[in-house]
């Protein structure tokens, strides 16, 4: 297993790039460590693909280097790379049994046939494929057959990293949250360095011990999944993830204060203070539904709102409340108190962030 580094890699799939809106990557210093579970997560076009591509050699990045353990790999191609790979639709032998298709990569590179049955039955084992090792693939379903490109790429422990990009989509939604715990498991148990591609939050969240966060080409932000939910770095994090997402309230500095946009609400510090000297910047303060909660007076840091919807789903409710031209919504503990017209919600310090255009301030 490997520590992937970056090393200011760009990518443009144009000829003479300028702007930084040619770029399909904009340049990335960041590491995969060795033996980390990594989720790769961002909306369709952000360039996960590509930087996959990048790592396993498919495509050479127009800028930067990429090394693998303190070896600069940017040159060679996917055969000396030592990467495997499975993709979103199962590539796997029809005309071979389930045993051989697993067997395949280890029978590549030489193995010992002992050492190669022992490996096949492992990971049969830990995929629930073992009473199916002797059947055709021809005759299996697609989740299957996924199962066994999962095992195809688990198979090797002498990889440098294993890339998953999208490997789920054509599994089955109960078996999906079965094989993400699989993947969980192997992970503790092999310690490879995984890196898996999705475009859905629960994918990443579940799965990743890290999230790598990609938005229009960039690296947002690369965090725990606790430190993407409490501190997210860009607006986008905090849209993306979480649902709903976080509310977003325009200001700006307004003498001694912060004014809410289209309201009359004023706040003081600590957001005062790190919004200084951001004058011509869009600012916005940033908190999420589950961090408002209703108080019972106005006080400097409430913000009076009309409550338009309370939704009880099960085990928390759902407030729906404007505040001037603003949606707000609040996730309320299933027992508290159901606000009625007006309310206060209370802005708890630690967890209003400032953002200003669109990148976490503090
Ligand atoms: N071969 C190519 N030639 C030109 N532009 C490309 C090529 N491949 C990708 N792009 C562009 O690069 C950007 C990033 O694409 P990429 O496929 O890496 O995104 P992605 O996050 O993997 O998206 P998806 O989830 O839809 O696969 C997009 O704007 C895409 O249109």
């Amino acid at each position: 297993m490997a520590e992937i580094r970056f090393a200011d890699v760009a990518h443009s799939y144009r000829a003479n790039p300028k702007a930084p809106a040619d770029y399909a990557l904009k340049p990335l210093r960041f590491a995969f460590e060795n033996g980390g579970a990594y989720a790769l997560l961002g909306p369709s076009g952000c360039g996960k693909t590509t930087l996959l591509n990048i790592i396993s050699g498919l495509l050479q990045p127009s800028e930067g280097r990429v090394w693998f353990d303190g070896i600069d790999v940017t040159g060679l191609p996917p055969a000396k790379r030592n990467i495997a790979q499975v993709f979103q639709f199962p590539v796997i032998y029809d005309t071979m049994t389930v045993a051989e298709n697993l067997a395949f990569p280890l029978r590549n590179r030489g193995l010992p046939k002992a050492d190669i049955e022992k490996r096949v039955v492992e990971v049969a084992e830990m995929l629930d494929l073992a009473r199916m090792l002797k059947r055709r693939a021809s005759r299996l379903t697609a989740d299957e057959k996924q199962k066994i490109s999962l095992g195809r790429g688990l198979v090797r422990d002498d990889v440098a990293a294993i890339l998953f990009d999208e490997p789920l989509t054509v599994i089955d939604p109960h078996l999906k949250w079965l094989l993400r715990r699989k993947l969980k498991e192997v992970h503790a148990r092999f310690r490879h360095t995984l890196v898996y591609v999705t475009h859905d939050q629960n994918e990443a969240l579940t799965f990743a011990e890290k999230v790598v966060v990609m938005y229009e080409g960039e690296v947002v932000q690369l965090g725990t999944p606790q430190e993407l939910f409490e501190r997210p770095a860009h607006r986008f994090v905090g849209y993306f993830i979480g649902s709903p997402g976080m509310n977003f309230l325009p200001c700006r500095l307004a003498g001694d204060g912060i004014l809410i946009d289209g309201t009359d609400v004023m706040l003081g510090d600590p957001w005062l203070a790190r919004a200084r000297g951001r004058e011509g910047a869009r600012l916005e303060l940033g908190v999420r539904p589950e961090f408002l909660h209703v108080s019972t007076a106005p006080g400097p840091t409430t913000l009076p709102v009309a409550v338009t919807r309370v939704e009880d789903l099960g085990n928390y409710k759902l407030v729906t409340a404007r505040l001037g031209p603003h949606e707000i919504k609040a996730k309320l503990d299933e027992d508290a108190p159901v606000p009625t017209a007006t309310a206060h919600l209370a802005l708890a310090p630690q967890h209003t962030l400032l953002y200003a255009d669109g990148r976490l301030v503090g």
